[in-house]
């Protein structure tokens, strides 16, 4: 039996860091959304144990180093499974760019083998088992849009977010998370008002919410990547409503509901750079 999963990125709407926790994490309050920008895995059965990856993208490790191969041996683990599996990750969204490609593979080959192999999990136990995967998986495995605390793993779902446009823009080279959060000045960090954003957003006043979004990760990334602001200027300079990075960066994205702005922002971007995306937030 051949199984299909969607695999959509991630943008972060707010982004606070509060403190480091005793595990060496930190915590987090994030405003999240899912986008339409998506990989797809394809999932087909194997009698033998073997677990097997291919892929359209020749710059993400095939081997026990892909976050997707993890991911389906902590389920062979922990619910001794005999079987492998082909996986296919036809790859789509831009890798180590803060847009939660690899967390959300992950989270995809939760759901997906969760389906070929019958577990009958529920999303709140895969997000569960999600969590020894990554901070972000959990937020991946619902593919909504949600309000996360703790180290980015505790999920509440929130209302979608008002529909808009959203252009992306993938600077050359990726940032590692290990890396901005480890230049972290807490006391420094600005905060963004998750609270209110949330209000705008369970109202679907688009013009209110835009006012609270801001990432505080942006200084710090900015700093290892110049680009970033450039990339910001240029876009509220095309028409964009706001420009923030995702994530820990390097992509910084757009939003507003006009498509006619939308594809100005597009068209004076893609003189800058060459990985430029136009896509929808999800329902
Ligand atoms: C920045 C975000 O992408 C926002 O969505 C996430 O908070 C980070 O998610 P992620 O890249 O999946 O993070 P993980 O793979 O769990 O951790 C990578 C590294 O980022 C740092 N990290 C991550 C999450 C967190 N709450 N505190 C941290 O300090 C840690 O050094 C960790 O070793
Ligand atoms: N299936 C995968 N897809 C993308 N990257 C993967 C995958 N498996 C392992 N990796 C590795 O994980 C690293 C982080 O990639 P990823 O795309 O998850 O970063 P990201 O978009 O910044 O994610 P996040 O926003 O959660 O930090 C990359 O260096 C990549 O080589």
């Amino acid at each position: 039996m051949e199984i299909v999963e969607k695999v959509p990125a991630k943008i972060n709407l707010t982004l606070n860091v509060l403190n480091k926790r005793p595990d060496g994490f930190h915590e987090m309050r994030m405003v999240m959304t899912s986008i339409d920008l998506s990989d797809h895995l394809t999932f087909n059965e194997r009698n033998d144990q073997q677990i097997t990856l291919t892929s359209n993208a020749a710059f993400i490790p095939l081997n026990k180093k892909n976050i997707v191969y993890q991911a389906v041996r902590l389920l062979k683990e922990r619910y001794e499974i005999q079987k492998g599996v082909d996986i296919n990750i036809d790859k789509q969204i831009p890798v180590a760019a803060g847009l939660g490609g690899g967390s959300s593979d992950a989270a995809a080959t939760l759901r997906g083998l969760n389906r070929l192999w019958e577990l009958e999990l529920t999303l709140e136990e895969l997000a569960l088992i999600g969590e020894q995967l990554g901070s972000d998986v959990p937020f991946c495995i619902y593919k909504k849009a949600a309000y996360a605390t703790g180290r980015g793993e505790v999920i509440k779902l929130i209302h979608e977010i008002p529909q808009c446009w959203v252009i992306l823009v993938k600077p050359p080279k990726g940032i590692s998370s290990w890396t901005v959060f480890e230049e972290l000045d807490l006391a420094s960090l600005p905060h963004y008002n998750h609270d209110k954003m949330i209000e705008a957003i369970n109202e679907n006043n688009y013009e209110e919410m835009i006012r609270y979004a801001g990432n505080a990760l942006e200084e710090i990334s900015g700093k290892y990547r110049p680009d970033i602001k450039m990339i910001k200027g240029k876009m509220e300079k095309f028409g964009a409503d706001v420009a923030i990075m995702s994530g820990t960066g390097p992509t910084v994205y757009g939003l507003t509901q006009q498509y006619s702005k939308a594809q100005r922002i597009v068209n004076g971007l893609k003189g800058f750079c060459r990985e430029v995306y136009l896509v929808r937030t999800l329902k």
